[in-house]
């Protein structure tokens, strides 16, 4: 029966496969940091549009200061914002600050710093004690960029950097992809919202609330179903809810105990054209093993494993790299890395592993990983702990402490400035 687990890789493909872009929205530019771009941003202006100061000083022609101390005349003054109209002359200096565009007849920036002035007002005698090269301290129209250059492509999740770039390109709405919404509805007779434990024995609900953060942090909307009891009826009302939304998310149900009705509920007949239909279900990963994935309602659905852990670890393997595909984006899923294990680990067995542990920067300057010695998938501590999940492939042989292993990384994601 275990030769039924679908390979962790196949299932990935399946699932991102199965998903479609979505569809673009505007957005104000101050709205659309972590947002997927639809389309490419191309600059409205050339950046700076004529050659200007880089510094607060005086502009003049360099052949003028070739030997100094020179002395010229103050014929006006350049702010940044404003230009002066006239052309500077032979023995002729005029003020510039940062950013002020250089005059007609001006080619050097003698900084303040260099210069004698006797006043600040046009007609003042300028004593230059510092002579500057041809170009010295001008930025030439189009440094940055010219209009019309690709700032930045379609397909990328926008940072404050981005932000900044579209703003210099004078770009004020974005065109990014809209968020999929993702329908999430929790299982389970004993599950309770947290805040809501009357009962010692009930289980406080914590997939619904990790698997909207995922949902959120990748850049969709979560949309909470609720909790459906073991109930095939109230799995059904609930269920169908999902309808609008851009995929299904479900947790718990998803084995082979009594109780685990998702797939019976949802494939049921009352559904209509709607009804789960399964793609595949099983597949050789510890933990979430009972993953299940198909169509519900004319989109895909993802069941996870009711085991915090598995739900959590099943939500980074997959929830993730398919919400991604659907945002357009280029590279999806998390980070990977080679670390150094810390420890010896025994052989795997067919189930690709996704090992709990955390990372110490060793004095060789790599990440040396320690697995927490309790792996089991209701240990949501152990989870938040951890900073990474070292990925053992099926029957990876025994390993030993030094040996060079594949790491996701957990710590330190989805923060990027
Ligand atoms: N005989 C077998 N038993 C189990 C198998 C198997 O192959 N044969 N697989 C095991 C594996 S692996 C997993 S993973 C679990 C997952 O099964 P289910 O998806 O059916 O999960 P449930 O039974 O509904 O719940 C498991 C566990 O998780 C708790 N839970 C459920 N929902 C939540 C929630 N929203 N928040 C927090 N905790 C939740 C639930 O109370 C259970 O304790 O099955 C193994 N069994
Ligand atoms: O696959 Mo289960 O998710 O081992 O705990």
């Amino acid at each position: 029966m275990s030769d039924d687990l679908l390979p962790v890789s196949d299932a990935l493909a399946r699932i991102l496969s199965a998903m479609s872009p979505m569809p673009a929205e505007t957005v104000a530019l101050t709205e659309a940091l972590g947002r997927v771009t639809a389309d490419p941003i191309t600059a409205r202006r050339t950046q700076p549009p004529v050659a200007v100061s880089a510094m607060d000083g005086y502009a003049v022609r360099a052949q003028d200061v070739a030997s100094v101390p020179a002395t010229l005349k103050r014929i006006g003054a350049a702010p940044a914002g404003g230009l002066f109209e006239g052309t500077v002359g032979p023995g002729e200096c005029v003020r510039i600050f940062t950013g002020g565009p250089v005059p007609d007849g001006a080619d050097a920036i003698v900084i303040q710093e260099d210069v004698d002035a006797d006043s600040e007002e046009d007609g003042a005698t300028v004593t230059v004690r510092e002579g500057a090269a041809a170009g010295t301290y001008i930025r030439p129209a189009g440094l940055d960029f010219h209009e019309g250059d690709l700032g930045i492509a379609a397909g990328r999740r926008l940072s404050a950097r981005d932000i900044g770039l579209a703003a210099t390109m004078n770009v004020p709405w974005i065109s990014v992809r809209r968020k999929p919404r993702v329908a999430i509805l929790s299982t389970g007779d004993e599950i309770v919202r947290p805040g809501e434990l009357t009962d010692p024995m009930r289980i406080v609900s914590s997939n619904a609330y990790a698997l909207a953060a995922v949902v959120r942090a990748v850049g969709g909307e979560p949309v909470d179903l609720g909790i459906a009891p073991d109930d095939e009826g109230a799995l059904r009302r609930l269920a169908a809810g999902a309808r609008g939304a851009d995929m299904l998310v479900t947790t718990g149900g998803a084995s082979v105990g009594r109780h685990d009705l998702v797939q019976k509920a949802l494939r049921d007949t009352e559904f209509g054209a709607d009804a789960l239909e399964v793609g595949f279900w099983k597949i050789a990963m510890r933990p979430g093993k009972p993953l299940i994935f198909g169509r519900f309602a004319g989109v895909p659905m993802l069941g996870l494993p009711g085991n915090p852990v598995s739900t959590v670890v099943c939500a980074t393997v997959f929830l993730r790299p398919a919400l991604e595909t659907m945002l357009g984006l280029e590279t999806v899923g998390g980070q990977e890395e080679q670390a150094v294990l810390a420890v010896d680990l025994k052989e795997n067995d067919r189930r690709q592993d996704y090992v709990r542990a955390t990372w110490e920067m060793g004095d060789d300057g790599r990440r040396h990983v320690r697995p927490f010695p309790r792996q089991d998938s209701s240990m949501m501590s152990r989870l938040a702990a951890a900073d990474c999940l070292i990925v053992r492939p099926a029957h990876d042989p025994s390993r030993k402490a030094g040996d060079t292993v594949r790491v996701l990384c957990l710590a330190g994601d989805f923060l990027s400035i």
